[in-house]
Protein backbone atom coordinates (compact mmCIF):
# COMPACT_ATOMS: atom_id res chain seq x y z
CA UNK A 1 0.00 0.00 0.00
CA UNK A 2 1.14 3.57 -0.40
CA UNK A 3 0.63 6.64 1.83
CA UNK A 4 0.22 9.64 -0.09
CA UNK A 5 1.86 12.85 1.36
CA UNK A 6 0.42 15.31 3.20
CA UNK A 7 -2.51 12.84 3.60
CA UNK A 8 -3.99 11.05 6.88
CA UNK A 9 -3.77 7.26 6.45
CA UNK A 10 -5.92 5.45 9.27
CA UNK A 11 -5.40 1.98 10.08
CA UNK A 12 -8.17 0.30 11.85
CA UNK A 13 -8.97 -3.22 12.66
CA UNK A 14 -10.01 -5.32 15.67
CA UNK A 15 -8.19 -5.40 18.42
CA UNK A 16 -4.83 -7.84 18.21
CA UNK A 17 -5.02 -7.78 14.12
CA UNK A 18 -1.21 -6.55 14.07
CA UNK A 19 -1.71 -2.66 13.87
CA UNK A 20 0.86 -1.79 16.06
CA UNK A 21 3.13 -4.11 14.96
CA UNK A 22 2.53 -2.75 11.09
CA UNK A 23 3.27 0.26 12.45
CA UNK A 24 6.37 -0.18 13.61
CA UNK A 25 7.26 -1.60 10.82
CA UNK A 26 7.41 1.90 9.12
CA UNK A 27 10.25 3.11 11.17
CA UNK A 28 12.15 -0.37 12.11
CA UNK A 29 10.82 0.02 15.69
CA UNK A 30 10.16 -3.56 15.65
CA UNK A 31 14.02 -3.59 15.10
CA UNK A 32 14.10 -3.42 19.10
CA UNK A 33 12.10 -6.57 19.55
CA UNK A 34 14.42 -9.80 18.93
CA UNK A 35 11.16 -11.71 18.66
CA UNK A 36 10.04 -9.96 15.26
CA UNK A 37 10.92 -10.97 11.70
CA UNK A 38 9.83 -8.23 8.83
CA UNK A 39 10.06 -9.45 5.34
CA UNK A 40 9.40 -7.28 2.47
CA UNK A 41 10.24 -4.01 1.43
CA UNK A 42 9.18 -0.52 2.63
CA UNK A 43 9.69 2.79 0.76
CA UNK A 44 10.51 5.77 1.83
CA UNK A 45 10.70 8.05 -1.22
CA UNK A 46 13.32 5.80 -3.56
CA UNK A 47 15.00 4.41 -0.48
CA UNK A 48 14.54 0.91 0.38
CA UNK A 49 14.13 1.50 4.98
CA UNK A 50 14.91 -2.07 5.23
CA UNK A 51 18.53 -2.01 3.36
CA UNK A 52 21.54 -2.80 5.27
CA UNK A 53 23.08 0.68 5.04
CA UNK A 54 19.81 2.31 6.36
CA UNK A 55 21.25 4.78 9.06
CA UNK A 56 18.59 3.84 11.77
CA UNK A 57 18.72 6.83 13.25
CA UNK A 58 18.37 9.11 10.55
CA UNK A 59 15.63 7.13 9.19
CA UNK A 60 13.81 7.83 12.99
CA UNK A 61 14.19 11.02 12.86
CA UNK A 62 12.85 11.47 9.61
CA UNK A 63 9.91 8.74 10.34
CA UNK A 64 8.83 9.90 13.81
CA UNK A 65 6.35 8.27 16.24
CA UNK A 66 3.97 8.84 19.15
CA UNK A 67 2.87 6.43 21.19
CA UNK A 68 -0.61 5.67 22.89
CA UNK A 69 0.69 6.49 26.13
CA UNK A 70 2.44 10.16 26.56
CA UNK A 71 5.76 8.98 28.41
CA UNK A 72 7.51 12.27 28.54
CA UNK A 73 10.82 11.80 30.42
CA UNK A 74 12.01 12.89 33.12
CA UNK A 75 12.88 16.39 32.40
CA UNK A 76 11.68 19.73 32.03
CA UNK A 77 9.43 20.37 29.17
CA UNK A 78 11.91 22.27 27.24
CA UNK A 79 14.41 19.27 27.79
CA UNK A 80 12.04 17.33 26.44
CA UNK A 81 11.17 18.98 23.44
CA UNK A 82 14.85 19.17 22.20
CA UNK A 83 16.07 15.51 23.64
CA UNK A 84 16.20 14.23 20.13
CA UNK A 85 18.12 17.00 18.69
CA UNK A 86 20.92 17.02 21.76
CA UNK A 87 21.26 13.19 21.16
CA UNK A 88 21.77 14.39 17.11
CA UNK A 89 24.26 16.42 18.02
CA UNK A 90 23.25 19.76 18.20
CA UNK A 91 23.96 21.94 20.87
CA UNK A 92 23.56 25.73 18.84
CA UNK A 93 20.89 27.27 21.91
CA UNK A 94 19.63 29.75 19.72
CA UNK A 95 18.29 27.16 17.30
CA UNK A 96 17.14 24.77 20.30
CA UNK A 97 15.12 28.02 22.07
CA UNK A 98 13.53 28.42 18.13
CA UNK A 99 12.88 24.82 17.58
CA UNK A 100 11.27 24.30 21.15
CA UNK A 101 9.20 27.42 20.28
CA UNK A 102 8.09 26.49 16.17
CA UNK A 103 7.47 22.72 17.58
CA UNK A 104 5.16 23.73 20.64
CA UNK A 105 2.78 25.82 18.36
CA UNK A 106 2.60 23.16 15.26
CA UNK A 107 1.83 20.95 18.16
CA UNK A 108 -0.77 23.73 19.71
CA UNK A 109 0.54 23.46 22.95
CA UNK A 110 2.69 26.84 22.94
CA UNK A 111 0.05 29.20 24.96
CA UNK A 112 -0.58 26.56 27.64
CA UNK A 113 3.13 25.99 28.60
CA UNK A 114 5.09 29.16 27.07
CA UNK A 115 5.49 30.46 30.28
CA UNK A 116 6.60 26.51 31.62
CA UNK A 117 8.80 25.72 29.93
CA UNK A 118 11.30 25.08 33.09
CA UNK A 119 8.85 23.27 34.46
CA UNK A 120 8.59 19.22 34.62
CA UNK A 121 6.51 17.93 31.66
CA UNK A 122 5.30 14.54 33.92
CA UNK A 123 3.62 17.63 35.72
CA UNK A 124 1.43 18.60 32.62
CA UNK A 125 -2.40 16.85 31.71
CA UNK A 126 -2.48 13.61 29.62
CA UNK A 127 -3.66 15.42 26.85
CA UNK A 128 -0.87 18.05 27.48
CA UNK A 129 1.81 15.31 27.58
CA UNK A 130 0.85 13.77 24.49
CA UNK A 131 0.77 16.89 22.56
CA UNK A 132 4.62 17.53 24.20
CA UNK A 133 4.98 14.05 23.17
CA UNK A 134 3.90 15.27 19.31
CA UNK A 135 6.34 18.36 19.59
CA UNK A 136 9.01 16.54 20.78
CA UNK A 137 8.87 14.26 17.31
CA UNK A 138 8.02 17.42 15.44
CA UNK A 139 11.55 19.61 16.80
CA UNK A 140 13.23 16.55 14.05
CA UNK A 141 11.51 18.25 11.44
CA UNK A 142 10.73 14.39 10.42
CA UNK A 143 8.62 13.61 6.96
CA UNK A 144 6.13 11.32 8.26
CA UNK A 145 4.44 10.90 11.46
CA UNK A 146 3.19 7.30 12.85
CA UNK A 147 0.85 7.65 15.71
CA UNK A 148 -0.22 4.47 17.64
CA UNK A 149 -3.66 5.48 19.23
CA UNK A 150 -2.29 8.24 20.84
CA UNK A 151 -5.57 9.72 22.17
CA UNK A 152 -6.80 6.49 23.67
CA UNK A 153 -5.99 7.17 27.20
CA UNK A 154 -7.56 10.88 26.35
CA UNK A 155 -10.41 12.62 27.57
CA UNK A 156 -13.04 14.05 24.85
CA UNK A 157 -11.76 17.32 24.99
CA UNK A 158 -7.88 16.30 24.69
CA UNK A 159 -8.64 13.88 22.29
CA UNK A 160 -10.29 16.87 20.14
CA UNK A 161 -7.36 18.92 20.42
CA UNK A 162 -5.17 16.15 18.93
CA UNK A 163 -7.39 15.38 16.34
CA UNK A 164 -7.50 19.35 15.27
CA UNK A 165 -4.08 19.44 15.27
CA UNK A 166 -3.65 16.90 13.40
CA UNK A 167 -5.39 18.11 10.51
CA UNK A 168 -3.48 21.07 10.80
CA UNK A 169 -0.40 19.05 10.48
CA UNK A 170 -1.38 17.13 7.46
CA UNK A 171 -0.06 20.53 5.03
CA UNK A 172 3.57 19.66 6.08
CA UNK A 173 3.59 15.92 6.62
CA UNK A 174 3.09 12.51 5.94
CA UNK A 175 0.24 10.91 8.54
CA UNK A 176 -0.45 7.38 9.78
CA UNK A 177 -2.65 6.89 12.74
CA UNK A 178 -3.27 3.48 14.53
CA UNK A 179 -6.76 3.91 15.76
CA UNK A 180 -10.00 1.70 16.89
CA UNK A 181 -12.10 4.76 16.89
CA UNK A 182 -14.33 4.90 13.98
CA UNK A 183 -16.13 8.36 14.19
CA UNK A 184 -12.11 9.06 14.62
CA UNK A 185 -11.04 7.80 11.59
CA UNK A 186 -14.09 9.25 9.96
CA UNK A 187 -12.96 12.74 11.45
CA UNK A 188 -9.75 13.18 10.67
CA UNK A 189 -8.04 10.16 7.83
CA UNK A 190 -7.80 10.37 4.08
CA UNK A 191 -7.59 7.39 3.20
CA UNK A 192 -8.21 4.00 5.78
CA UNK A 193 -6.49 0.46 5.55
CA UNK A 194 -8.09 -2.19 7.46
CA UNK A 195 -6.30 -5.29 8.99
CA UNK A 196 -7.80 -8.29 9.87
CA UNK A 197 -5.59 -11.45 11.96
CA UNK A 198 -2.52 -9.74 10.26
CA UNK A 199 -3.67 -9.28 6.72
CA UNK A 200 -4.04 -5.81 5.23
CA UNK A 201 -7.66 -6.46 3.78
CA UNK A 202 -8.99 -3.61 1.98
CA UNK A 203 -7.68 0.37 1.54
CA UNK A 204 -9.84 2.85 0.37
CA UNK A 205 -10.70 6.70 0.33
CA UNK A 206 -12.30 7.42 3.45
CA UNK A 207 -15.49 7.97 2.22
CA UNK A 208 -15.53 5.19 0.27
CA UNK A 209 -14.53 3.17 3.24
CA UNK A 210 -17.63 4.33 5.46
CA UNK A 211 -19.87 4.07 2.08
CA UNK A 212 -19.14 1.59 -0.39
CA UNK A 213 -16.58 -1.20 1.52
CA UNK A 214 -15.43 -3.91 -1.03
CA UNK A 215 -14.57 -6.93 0.87
CA UNK A 216 -17.27 -9.00 3.10
CA UNK A 217 -14.85 -8.68 6.26
CA UNK A 218 -14.94 -4.87 5.92
CA UNK A 219 -18.40 -4.94 5.73
CA UNK A 220 -18.61 -7.38 8.67
CA UNK A 221 -16.48 -5.03 10.50
CA UNK A 222 -18.38 -2.04 9.90
CA UNK A 223 -21.54 -3.43 11.03
CA UNK A 224 -19.96 -4.39 14.17
CA UNK A 225 -20.30 -8.29 13.76
CA UNK A 226 -16.73 -8.12 15.64
CA UNK A 227 -13.96 -6.25 16.77
N1 LIG B 1 2.30 -10.38 11.03
C1 LIG B 1 2.33 -10.96 12.25
N2 LIG B 1 2.73 -12.24 12.37
C2 LIG B 1 2.76 -12.83 13.58
N3 LIG B 1 2.39 -12.23 14.75
C3 LIG B 1 1.98 -10.98 14.67
C4 LIG B 1 1.92 -10.27 13.42
N4 LIG B 1 1.48 -9.02 13.66
C5 LIG B 1 1.25 -8.96 14.98
N5 LIG B 1 1.56 -10.12 15.60
C6 LIG B 1 1.44 -10.41 17.03
O1 LIG B 1 0.06 -10.30 17.37
C7 LIG B 1 -0.10 -9.63 18.64
C8 LIG B 1 -0.98 -8.39 18.48
O2 LIG B 1 -0.29 -7.49 17.63
P1 LIG B 1 -0.47 -5.91 17.75
O3 LIG B 1 -0.25 -5.44 19.16
O4 LIG B 1 0.36 -5.31 16.69
O5 LIG B 1 -2.01 -5.78 17.41
P2 LIG B 1 -2.96 -4.48 17.47
O6 LIG B 1 -3.90 -4.62 16.33
O7 LIG B 1 -2.13 -3.24 17.50
O8 LIG B 1 -3.69 -4.72 18.84
P3 LIG B 1 -4.45 -3.65 19.79
O9 LIG B 1 -5.49 -3.01 18.93
O10 LIG B 1 -5.04 -4.52 20.85
O11 LIG B 1 -3.40 -2.71 20.28
C9 LIG B 1 1.31 -9.33 19.13
O12 LIG B 1 1.71 -10.34 20.03
C10 LIG B 1 2.14 -9.37 17.87
O13 LIG B 1 3.49 -9.74 18.16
Amino acid sequence: MTFPKHQITAIMGPSGCGKSTFLRCLNRSNDLLPEVEVHGKVWLGDQNIYQPRTNIYQLRARVGMVYQQPVPFPFTIFENVVFGLKMAGQTDAKLLAMRVESSLKAAAIWDEVKDRLQEPAQALSGGQQQRVCLASVLAMQPEVILLDEPTSALDPTSSASIEQTLIALKKDYTIIIVTHNLQQASRISDQIAFMLNGDLIETAPTKTFFLQPQQPQTQDYLAGKFG
